[in-house]
């Protein structure tokens, strides 16, 4: 069988870096084949050259069998790839499918039953009528691959698609993912969640440091096995969370309601919810149902009247981002680019934005040499594969700059830590060790909450859960006390 897409010696530099370097691969008709790698492997950039968005150094494309020069992705898609991004690509100002028309032909009209019928066929609902920006950021995904899908790719490519979808949803997608396949769609499937690739995935090649260095079956190998190959040595020992008496209320929302006005947003109905110092506490839940509007209250981007939200003792609904930032809090949102991060600033003028506090500002002068230091020590602590702190944020690998955020906010040695999605795209191994450093800032008396979509995640580091549905935070979970089919109990909204 001859493959539909095949790569011969393909290789990318960027400047100092060698993303890709003499790269061989083919792809068949119906495979399920897994990108895996590391954060900064040369995954994403290996696929934007699949993709036409970037051309490559050297080497050749061959596209069933014929070499392909592809210089846009409206190259690739005209052959029959599709792809969907890890950092989506929709107008926030416009609707589901308005987004979609712009580059799937067809009245409007149409499109809306098509989406919906893919949706209700695929798990991938959505209400086309709806604005992107109201979406959360698991919607905004199913909106991205209902957009590819509705072009029929013979070749699929996917970017981490299940690191932001709930558990329910990831086995839909295999669902769907496996029903394009039987009808002969190859698809190209990058994640960093080992299980989930033995079970999807029929051929795995291995990227580290822009090579190939390995080609295996994943169902014939454990993810231990996948882990060691992919990151070259054995992986650090996870530590273990042993309880301690919490000690003062760093934060602490009493009754707290919120109307959001937008129609395709969520109100919050009376949520009470206590975060004490040397205590870590999880959010779980469906993505969708209030995260962001409960992040948006806790950080200060919304400002609610009233004293329904007390920060160190202080009431702080009225106050904004920076006056909580001042009183000793910090916060990482759940969208890295844009928010987290300025994509087209320097990482250490990044880390200028909200450590500026720590001694990298004097009488209103930016002082560099301390910048570059900071940012040279989140680099290193974090261990962010990056040339220096003058590189641009968007020139990080996704899993990179999410170390790197994540970072700079616990450098702050923070009394309150609100982080949305933590290890977000963070390769296996780093992702432990971001966990590691939770829990050791947890020990050390900082107070955390944690909002992810992760059960396994929020039960590996947290000491008390709950669960928000539709607006409503379920009662403290101690998580010594419950498991997953209580949480999935009120996740899906079946337990009061
Ligand atoms: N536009 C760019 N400019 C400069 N360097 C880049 C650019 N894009 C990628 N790189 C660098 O190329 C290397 C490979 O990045 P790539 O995004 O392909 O990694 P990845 O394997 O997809 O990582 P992740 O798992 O974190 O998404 C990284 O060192 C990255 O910093």
């Amino acid at each position: 069988m001859a493959a539909l897409l095949s790569l011969q010696a393909v290789s990318k530099r960027y400047g100092a870096v060698q993303a890709n370097a003499g790269i061989d691969l083919a792809v068949d008709p119906g495979s399920i084949h897994a990108i895996l790698g590391e954060n900064g492997a040369g995954k994403s950039t290996l696929m934007k050259l699949i993709y036409g968005v970037e051309t490559p150094d050297a080497g050749t494309i061959l596209w069933k069998g014929q070499p392909v020069n592809l210089a846009s992705p409206a190259e690739a898609r005209a052959l029959g790839i599709g792809m969907v991004f890890q950092h989506f690509s929709l107008f926030e100002t416009l609707s589901v499918v308005q987004n979609i028309a712009l580059i799937v032909p067809g009245k409007q009209a149409d499109l809306a039953r098509r989406i919906r019928d893919l949706g209700a066929e695929f798990g991938l609902e959505v209400d086309p009528a709806a604005m992107v920006h109201a979406l959360s950021v698991g919607e905004r995904q199913r909106v991205e691959i209902i957009r590819c899908l509705l072009l029929n790719p013979e070749l699929l490519i996917l970017d981490e698609p299940t690191s932001v979808l709930p558990p329910q949803s990831v086995a839909k997608l295999f669902d769907t993912l496996r029903a394009l396949q039987a009808r002969g769609m190859a698809i190209l499937f990058i994640s960093h969640k080992l299980e989930e690739i033995k079970e999807l995935c029929d051929t795995a090649t291995i990227l580290r440091a822009g090579q190939v260095t390995g080609r295996v079956d994943p169902r014939g190998h454990s993810a231990k096995d996948l882990a060691t190959l992919m990151i070259g040595r054995a992986m650090p020992p996870p530590l273990p969370a042993t309880a301690q008496e919490p000690g003062e209320a760093r934060l602490e929302l009493a009754g707290l309601s919120y109307r959001n006005d937008d129609p395709f947003g969520v109100s919050l109905r009376d949520v009470s919810l206590r975060v004490r110092s040397g205590e870590i506490v999880g959010i779980a839940g469906i993505s969708g149902n209030g995260q962001q509007e409960l992040a948006a209250l806790i950080s200060g981007e919304i400002t609610a009247q009233g004293d329904g939200i007390r920060m160190m003792g202080h009431g702080v609904g009225g106050l904004g981002v920076a006056a909580r930032r001042r009183l000793g809090f910090a916060f990482v949102p759940e969208e890295r680019l844009g928010r987290g991060a300025v994509p087209e600033m320097s990482l250490a003028d990044n880390a200028l934005l909200t450590a500026h506090r720590a001694g990298l500002v004097a009488r209103g002068f930016i002082r560099r040499a301390p910048e570059r230091a900071f940012t040279g020590a989140i680099i290193a602590r974090y261990d962010v594969r990056t040339p220096g702190p003058a590189a641009e944020a968007a020139a990080l690998s996704g899993g990179n700059l999410q170390k790197f955020i994540m970072g700079r906010e616990m450098m702050l040695d923070p009394k309150l830590l609100l982080v949305s999605q933590p290890t977000w795209g963070v390769d296996i191994g780093a992702a432990t060790e971001i966990r590691q450093r939770l829990i050791a800032m947890r020990n050390a008396g900082a107070a955390i909450l944690v909002i992810s979509e992760e059960l396994e995640e929020l039960f590996q580091i947290c000491d008390r859960l709950h669960v928000l549905h539709k607006g409503h935070l379920s009662p403290s979970l101690p998580v010594a006390e419950t498991n997953a089919e209580a949480v999935g109990a009120y996740m899906i909204g079946s337990a009061a």
